[in-house]
């Protein structure tokens, strides 16, 4: 039998192959579960090597190194080479497969396809007629024309009710005059708008015959299709330099009077007519496909961007040596002090139930769309609330994980060759994009609010509120059940999620009932409810973490993902252990059993820590990071990278005749008056 983690190879460092040793799982089936099948796994490999053997897909430098125009322009060369090979590489219709292509060959900085692929396709499947399919979607399969998804407003983002982009119908002429009345009308923010796409969805209020119909969608031209000069009566730009995806053009877009046909509109679920009457979708927020579809994988990207920077952290903690726990002794890695695996492990454990969580998600979203194609709206609701409290939380957390991984690297983590501050920016973009994480927790909390009304009304709930109305145990059994029993841990947080429900919806009903008007007794709950939110939706990620290990048939799989399980439920519990202890449900006793559960957790998952992230099989082609090498030879190439840096080209920069001489000078001569 081979070495069960198989990312072990002559020459590495000797402190990272003695990790890599102790598995006491095969890390290649691990990486099944992570990625839902072992073909997935096997795939994301074979794509991998692929790409090593072309050697114009490799980064021309790392790419810290490089300016913003240098990164636009890197993305798109590789761009270029990629459309050549890319049926030889990846099968063209399995998301999951561009997606690991992209990470491998481009990065999470951007690229001048990233909103085509996520948004402008996704968008015309879910809203075009086969009509407006054969004009648009089969060309931009094709890539003949690039789009993006051009919704946010310079004054509006959130609520959508009030975008100032106005499409009024003339119904003389059978157009829409787009019309970005205001400067904070602008379009502002759209990915890759600014300079790379030639056509772009955007979302306007529709007005026919002076009345307000919300936001729609429009399919508009931008650019001429040969010179790529911005259309006449369109202003489009870069909107300069960001956090992070600088590789990105996030772009604004003025629209002058501009004239389009009426059948620009995205009509498979609404229409309007020649004569301009309106024929309503069957459900009002199928416009809001394109969200729900990034929303819905959100989860999985953010696993990816945690599991990488934890990668980073936990392979450079193996190597890295400092200080003493026994005197006598060398100095050790500093993986072996308890705080830094207090600070990783449970990140870890993150990223494995985000990507569980994302799995479950990802399946209900795909129902969602099939049936959503047939005009069955039921299930809108639930998957609406869903991804809002996931991607909220989810995005919330991973942001948490990453600087804690990038800490516990110290001084080198801060240097851009860990590359996790920059898988950071990318990342905590999250929060933001998609529905900011304040506003989505809101709109669960809608959901979570009506069901219980239900509840209190006597009526039975079920599916994702089931819990709300099944029974509850006055007391957490937490400590009084046999070992690798889950079941007391996932009522308690039950317990805590559904008190939380609970006073959130009393303290709603009272002002209600004190006469406040709805929103403003609303905004005066929103603390509580956003609470409310979370604390259903952690729950929520317990159990599906819960619920894929149930169902793990591999004995050794299931040990160790069990290990994780544990360790999340305990340091899960804790954080949230506030709840339960106001109204008794946990007691002080339960709370040390609760601690000593999870510093046994982190002792027992300490032999595989290098294994856990060696799972994801994340090549150092991806992770661009020196100090998260799979060899672990981090200190000689540290120094090879900063070699790189264009203040290393002399000796003696200009500067130095410049300013510092004659200040130095200056100062001499002073000292000798
Ligand atoms: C050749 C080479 C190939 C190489 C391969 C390359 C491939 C590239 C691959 C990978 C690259 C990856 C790159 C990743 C790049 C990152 C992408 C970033 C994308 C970011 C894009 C955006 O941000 S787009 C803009 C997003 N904007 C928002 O999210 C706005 C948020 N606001 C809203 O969504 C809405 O305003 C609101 C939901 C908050 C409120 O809406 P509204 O005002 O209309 O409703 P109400 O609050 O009144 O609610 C009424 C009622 O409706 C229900 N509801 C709302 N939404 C939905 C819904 N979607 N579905 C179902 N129901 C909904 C709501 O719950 C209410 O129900 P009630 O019953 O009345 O309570
Ligand atoms: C990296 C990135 C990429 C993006 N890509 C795209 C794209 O491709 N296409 C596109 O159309 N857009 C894109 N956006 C825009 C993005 O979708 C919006 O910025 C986002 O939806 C948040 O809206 P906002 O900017 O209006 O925030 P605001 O709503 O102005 O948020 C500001 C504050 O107000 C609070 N707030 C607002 N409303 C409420 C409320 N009702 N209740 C309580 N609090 C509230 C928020 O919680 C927040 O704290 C992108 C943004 C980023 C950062």
């Amino acid at each position: 039998m081979g070495n069960l983690n198989k990312e072990i190879r002559d020459g590495d460092h000797p402190d990272i192959t003695e990790e890599r040793l102790k598995s006491t799982f095969d890390t290649h089936k691990m990486a099944a579960q992570i990625y839902n099948s072992q073909r997935a796994a096997d795939r994301r490999n074979e794509i991998t090597s692929a790409v090593l053997k072309i050697p114009e897909l490799q980064d021309i430098k790392p790419l810290p190194f490089l300016s913003r125009e240098e990164k636009v322009e890197e993305a798109a060369r590789k761009i270029g080479i990629l459309s050549e090979h890319l049926y030889d590489l990846v099968n063209v219709n399995d998301g999951a497969e561009l997606y690991h292509l992209n990470n491998v060959v481009i990065g999470g900085e951007g690229n001048p396809l990233a909103l085509h692929g996520v948004m402008f396709i996704p968008v015309l499947q879910a809203q075009a007629t086969d009509e407006q399919k054969k004009k648009w979607l089969y060309r931009a399969m094709k890539r003949e024309i690039i789009g993006t998804y051009a919704q946010t407003e310079m004054g509006h983002g959130s609520n959508l009710r009030k975008l100032e982009t106005t499409a009024t119908y003339d119904k003389a002429t059978e157009e829409f005059v787009l019309n970005s009345p205001t400067t904070t009308s602008m379009k502002w923010w759209p990915g890759n708008l600014g300079k790379s796409t030639n056509y772009a969805v955007v979302v306007a209020t529709l007005i026919i015959n002076e009345k307000d119909y919300g936001p729609h969608s429009f399919m508009v031209q931008l650019r001429d299709e040969n010179t790529h000069k911005p259309l006449p009566n369109i202003e489009v730009g870069d909107i300069g330099p960001k956090m992070a995806y600088n590789a990105t053009d996030n772009g604004f877009l003025k629209l002058n009077h501009l004239r389009i046909p009426r059948t620009n509109m995205l009509m498979k679920h609404v229409k309007v007519e020649k004569d301009g009457t309106y024929i309503k979708p069957p459900h009002a927020k199928m416009s809001y496909s394109a969200m729900v579809h990034v929303r819905a994988h959100m989860n999985n990207t953010m696993a990816y961007f945690l599991a990488s920077s934890l990668t980073i952290a936990v392979r450079y903690s193996s190597i890295r040596r400092q200080g003493h726990i026994n005197p006598k002794e060398p100095e050790v890695k500093v993986l072996e002090y308890q705080t830094q695996q207090h600070r990783l492990f449970p990140h870890i454990a993150r990223a494995y139930a985000f990507s569980f969580a994302g799995a479950e998600t990802v399946r209900l979203y795909e129902k969602v769309k099939k049936d959503m194609e047939s005009g069955e709206t039921e299930l809108m609701a639930d998957l609406h609330a869903l991804t809002s409290g996931l991607k909220s939380v989810v995005t919330y957390l991973t942001m948490q994980g990453i600087e804690q991984a990038r800490q516990s690297c110290g001084g080198h983590g801060y240097s851009m060759a860990s590359y996790i501050s920059e898988i950071y920016g990318i990342a905590i973009g999250g929060c933001t994009y998609e529905g900011e994480n304040m506003v989505m927790l809101l709109q669960l909390a809608r959901y979570l609010m009506k069901a219980a009304k239900a509840v209190k009304e006597g009526k039975k709930v079920e599916g994702l509120v089931g819990y709300l109305s099944a029974p509850d145990n006055r007391h957490s059994l937490i400590d009084r059940t046999p070992e690798k029993s889950y079941d007391t841990y996932l009522k308690t947080f039950e317990h805590i999620a559904r008190q939380q429900i609970f006073r959130a919806f009393d303290k709603l009903e009272k002002m209600l009932t004190s006469g406040l008007p709805h929103s403003e007794a609303w905004n005066k709950c929103s603390v509580e409810l956003t609470r409310a939110s979370r604390l259903h939706t952690r729950l929520f990620i317990a159990q599906a973490f819960a619920r894929r290990v149930h169902d793990v048939v591999d004995f050794h799989i299931k040990e160790a993902l069990d290990d994780l399980l544990h360790l999340h439920l305990n340091y899960e519990l804790l954080d949230v252990a506030s709840y339960a202890l106001e109204d008794g449900h946990l007691c002080g006793e339960q709370m040390n059993f609760i601690r000593s559960e999870l510093y046994r957790s982190l002792g027992k998952i300490r032999p595989n820590a290098v294994s856990y992230v060696d799972a994801w099989e994340l090549s150092d082609m991806e992770l661009r990071s020196v100090l998260g090498r799979r060899d672990g030879h981090v200190y000689e190439n540290l120094y090879k990278w900063a070699q790189n840096s264009s203040l290393n080209r002399t000796d003696v920069l200009p500067v130095f005749e410049k300013y510092l001489k004659p200040l130095m000078m200056s100062a001499r001569k002073n000292s000798k008056l």
